[in-house]
């Protein structure tokens, strides 16, 4: 049988020796989609930092993209980071360089080499998010909605299992906010998985799929009608 993606048994989750959340059991299959909700505060983010090693997984047991969170060491981190693609709520792009090199600089902090096959890859990531004419253009030239595909495009650059979205849509208008999550939508009708913290209810609504909600130090799946 295929391995899931994601598989948390018992896990608990802290921030130092703060319990954010526990008792969690979980399974991720390759090409889900799945929304995490909850209160601000509930633990969204902190889950999504254990589960790419930023919180280092104390209790419990967790294995992501065929790593173990519980006895992986610090020198693994960089090659579990590279099978996931994680997208913040504030985009995090180097403001310094374009667009085009903003995503140079990830392929070659990931070992690529050749000068031809990084641009074809940067094209084609850039193509799959509609910005591949953008590549010249500062972050600061661009949308919010933009800046985020760009995101996206820079998560895709290493073809990833599972891709982390944390509150993508958190700094975007509602509209802009469609636009974003009809590119992840077509990521993920390509067979990617996508795990994505947000409180938009109206994007859940919209695009139903299955839903964990954080509330009460715990994680729980909700039914749509009851979110
Ligand atoms: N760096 C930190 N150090 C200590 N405690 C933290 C840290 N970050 C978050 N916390 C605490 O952990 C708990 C969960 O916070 P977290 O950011 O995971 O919630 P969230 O659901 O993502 O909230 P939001 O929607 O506002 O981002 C909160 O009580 C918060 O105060």
């Amino acid at each position: 049988m295929e391995e899931p993606v994601l598989t948390l048994k018992e896990v608990a989750v802290y921030q130092k020796e703060n319990l954010v959340l526990k008792d969690i059991n979980l399974e991720v299959m390759n090409g889900e989609f799945v929304y995490l909700i909850g209160k601000t505060g509930s633990g969204k983010s902190s889950f999504m930092k254990t589960l790419y090693a930023d919180l280092p997984l104390k209790q419990g047991h967790g294995r992501v993209v065929g790593f173990n969170l519980k006895t992986m060491e610090e020198k693994d981190i960089p090659y579990l980071r590279r099978k996931l693609g994680v997208v913040f709520q504030d985009f995090k792009l180097l403001p310094d360089r374009n667009i085009q090199k903003n995503l140079l600089f990830v392929l070659k902090a990931t070992g690529w080499k050749d000068p031809v096959l990084m641009n074809a890859r940067i094209e084609e990531v850039l193509e799959k998010v509609g910005m591949k004419t953008k590549g010249f253009k500062f972050p600061h030239e661009l949308s919010g909605g933009e800046q985020q595909r760009v995101a996206i495009a820079r998560a895709l650059l290493n073809d990833p299992e599972l891709i982390l979205a944390d509150e993508p849509t958190g700094n975007l208008d509602p509209q802009t906010s469609v636009e974003v999550m009809k590119v992840l939508q077509e990521i993920n009708k390509t067979g990617r998985t996508i795990l994505m913290a947000t409180h938009d209810y109206a994007l859940i609504l919209k695009y139903p799929s299955k839903t964990l909600k954080c509330d009460g130090s715990k994680v729980f799946e909700v039914v749509q009608k009851a979110v």
